[in-house]
């Protein structure tokens, strides 16, 4: 089934069950305080389980004159019913001594109100229906959010591997998901099965015995201690032992066990019946202890975790539905009457934001554009040209709305010879960037009728700046201009924060420059974090990779581009000049707390945040620094930090690779391949690979690192990305 169908029937499951979910769930974390409440009770004498039935009954039948039952509940709590004075009274006893140790637990009026609640909403049968229905939605909904994690980690064996944080809610509704997966399970199946108990969809089985009266004998007669089944059982297999009621032979002792019901003679201990509870009753108690979590305080507090994450996780759900942009389309012209067709894929809905604004921009120079989802594709009668954008899910899978591509593409052959771009919308944070895209690129390169009017171009953590610079250029190459807006959909919304330029360094001949930040507005920062910057000129927002030197001091290391905006702005700041961004956080670009080795590899200015988190290696973790710049002199910038933690001893070893200071260029992806041992003893390690710069870079670096894994490791790189262990940040 495709993954929004599943999608909408999560959803669909959690909204039409959404208030009874909330009130089982907030009763349910009520009531699992109960179990606990009453395991810290101090009626639990230790080591008296061991005792034998008749050794529990000695003192109890010395104390006490007239004994009606006795009982041991889930707590291992021994109590007794007897009459004194005329009166029947219930309470715990010691079992070694008879001593009353306390009166019996009294419902707690709160436990009582939620239990009703829980039940039956106080609206008795019919709230009891209402209550099953909720267990059996909660039920779906959880299987289906397994397929759906499934679906989103790239397959069931990688349902536990890290998950990619994009944000808040969608980082912690999986995350939780998968930890409270299994009592959240056995809550609703519980919960269903106890209904259909209620209602006798489960007919419950009474244990019936068949006593020959004829045959009771009082002969030969034995005290109860010396009955074998009281001297051979333990009292912690017991639930209720009941009395004679009169000393008539044809009254007898009933010992209810966890497994079954014996009847004894109360002369001669004879075995007057014994019959095993039948499936159904086993399964009843296990359903009740399973569901309410009595008589173990470990149990009852995963339920109640269990059940407290159940509003959370709506919450989150809901936040992530309705923060997903709307994927609704409006075409001026019909697709048969456009010569320019874009499809897009997406599932998020982002991708489609940004389609649309390219299309928008496209009518508006006058040109027939007819935007279409890929799952649409047909023939267009008219096409010359087609622009797929498309993002990437799974593990390197088409998203929702292209499922179906590939088998479409084979089934509608176009009349007409078209040309065709692909540009892919992905995360260099997940082990398969932009794989969908480079598939489809295949696809229709197979075509006989289709040309390639460019490779595949990337856009990283939807980039707008990506996305206009490829915009440009193929406006331009069409003799077009195209003004593209932002699309609201932005990953970015945290509050500005200024900061003082405290330092600056030029490479003039590279048009390259580090600049040193005082954060002056306390905002934490992280190396690996993004400074977001949007200038007033054309409102655009541009990314730029911090390293946190330390003492609120930032580096970003920035390449100037012939007509950048924002590169160009940043260079001309003199020292004291503020200067207000955003701080962007980039989890999955942290260095890792738990690693004690780390492999940074960068090129040109990508090394800004490894100087950070070199700079912030106090725990003398071993780093090795992999740098890529055209020669010695390239270097300058960074050389003052690089020496002085080579001194420190925060960096081990700094390794360049210089592309024109000899003949033959020498790239980092060859000095990765020269060094892969020493790369592969740090992933065997449990060390971390982090990569930053060209995108172009990262794909021969991770060339690389692919043989690696496979020669040293016996492994496939995406075993050590699943892990975290190789990160990625590259534009
Ligand atoms: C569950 C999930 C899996 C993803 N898998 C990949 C992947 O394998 N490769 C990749 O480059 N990007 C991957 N991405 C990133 C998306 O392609 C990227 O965020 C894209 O911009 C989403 O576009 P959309 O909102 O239009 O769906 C994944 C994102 C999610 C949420």
């Amino acid at each position: 089934m495709i993954v929004s169908i599943w999608r909408y029937s999560h959803l669909f499951l959690a909204i039409s069950s959404s208030l009874f979910l909330l009130i089982a769930s907030i009763t349910g974390v009520i009531l699992a305080v109960e179990p606990i409440a009453n395991k810290v009770q101090p009626y639990n004498v230790s080591g008296a389980d061991s005792l034998s039935l008749a050794e529990v009954l000695n003192p109890i039948n010395a104390v006490y004159d007239e004994v009606l039952l006795v009982s041991r509940d889930r707590n291992g709590f021994v109590s007794v019913t007897v009459i004194i004075d005329g009166k029947n009274e219930s309470f715990y006893i010691d079992p070694y001594t008879g001593e009353r140790l306390g009166d019996l637990i009294q419902k707690a009026p709160v436990f009582q109100f939620a239990t009703n609640l829980h039940r039956s909403l106080f609206l008795k049968s019919f709230g009891r229906f209402f209550v099953g229905l909720t267990s059996l939605l909660l039920f779906f909904i959880a299987v289906s959010g397994i397929v759906l994690i499934a679906k989103r980690q790239g397959g069931y064996s990688k349902f536990f591997s890290p998950v990619v944080r994009e944000n808040f809610s969608q980082y912690h509704h999986v995350v939780y998901a998968r930890i409270v997966l299994l009592p959240v399970l056995v809550l609703a199946l519980t919960g269903v099965y106890l209904s259909l108990l209620r209602f006798d969809v489960i007919p419950q089985q009474q244990v019936s015995h068949e006593v020959d009266f004829d045959r009771l004998r009082e002969e030969p007669l034995k005290n109860y201690k010396d009955f074998e089944l009281l001297k051979n059982t333990s009292l912690s297999e017991l639930r209720e032992l009941e009395y004679p009621f009169s000393e008539f032979v044809e009254d007898y002792y009933i010992v209810r066990l966890k497994n079954k019901e014996v009847l004894l003679n109360q002369y001669t201990g004879e075995v007057l019946g014994q019959q095993k509870y039948p499936f159904v009753t086993m399964a009843s108690a296990w359903a009740n202890v399973l569901h309410t979590g009595e008589g173990s305080i470990l149990w009852s507090t995963v339920l109640g975790l269990g059940s407290l994450s159940i509003p959370f996780l709506m919450v989150t759900g809901f936040i992530i539905y309705f923060k997903r942009p709307k994927t609704r389309i409006k075409n001026r012209f019909s697709k048969n009457e456009c010569d320019h067709v874009i499809l897009v894929g997406t599932e998020g809905g982002t991708t489609l934001q940004y389609a649309q604004e390219f299309h928008r921009q496209v009518v508006k120079m006058g040109k027939k554009s007819y935007l279409g989802l890929m799952n649409d594709y047909g023939l267009f009668k008219k096409m010359d040209e087609c622009v797929v954008i498309t993002a990437t899910y799974g593990q390197g899978e088409a998203p929702a709305s292209a499922t179906r591509f590939m088998e479409l593409v084979e089934k509608h052959p176009q009349s007409r010879p078209f040309s065709f771009s692909v540009i892919g919308f992905g995360s260099t944070a997940y082990p398969n960037f932009c794989q969908y895209a480079y598939d489809v690129q295949e696809k229709l390169k197979n075509l006989s009728n289709a040309q390639v009017f460019e490779e595949v171009f990337t856009v990283n953590n939807q980039s707008f700046q990506a996305f206009l610079d490829w915009t440009n250029r193929w406006a331009k190459s069409h003799g077009m201009t195209l003004h593209l807006k932002k699309p609201k959909a932005t990953l970015h919304k945290n509050h500005a924060s200024d900061f003082v330029v405290v330092g600056r360094l030029d490479l003039e001949k590279e048009d390259t420059f580090l600049l040193t930040l005082k954060n002056i507005s306390g905002t934490k920062t992280v190396s690996g974090d993004l400074l977001s910057l949007t200038t007033e000129k054309d409102g655009i927002e541009r990314l730029y990779s911090i390293g946190n030197l330390g003492n609120d001091i930032l580096a970003i290391s920035v390449k100037k581009h012939p007509h950048g905006i924002c590169s160009n702005w940043l260079g001309q700041l003199d020292n004291d000049e503020i200067l207000s961004a955003r701080v962007v956080k980039n989890r999955h670009f942290h260095l890792p707390k738990g690693s004690k080795e780390a492999v940074l590899i960068a090129t040109g200015t990508g090394i800004g945040p490894f100087l950070g988190m070199i700079s912030s290696n106090t725990a003398k973790r071993k780093l090795r620094l992999y740098w890529g710049g055209r020669t010695p002199e390239s270097f300058c910038l960074y050389q003052s930090h690089i020496n002085k933690a080579i001194s420190k001893k925060q960096l081990e070893h700094f390794i360049p690779a210089y592309s024109r200071s000899q003949p033959n260029k020498v790239y980092v992806q060859h000095l990765i391949k020269r060094d892969g041992n020493k790369i592969a003893e740090v992933l065997r390690k449990g060390g971390c690979v982090m990569i930053c710069g060209s995108i172009n870079m990262q794909g021969e670096v991770m060339n690389e690192l692919k043989n690696i894994c496979s020669t040293y490791l016996n492994k496939d790189l995406s075993y050590y990305q699943n892990r975290g262990q190789i990160k990625m940040d590259c534009y």
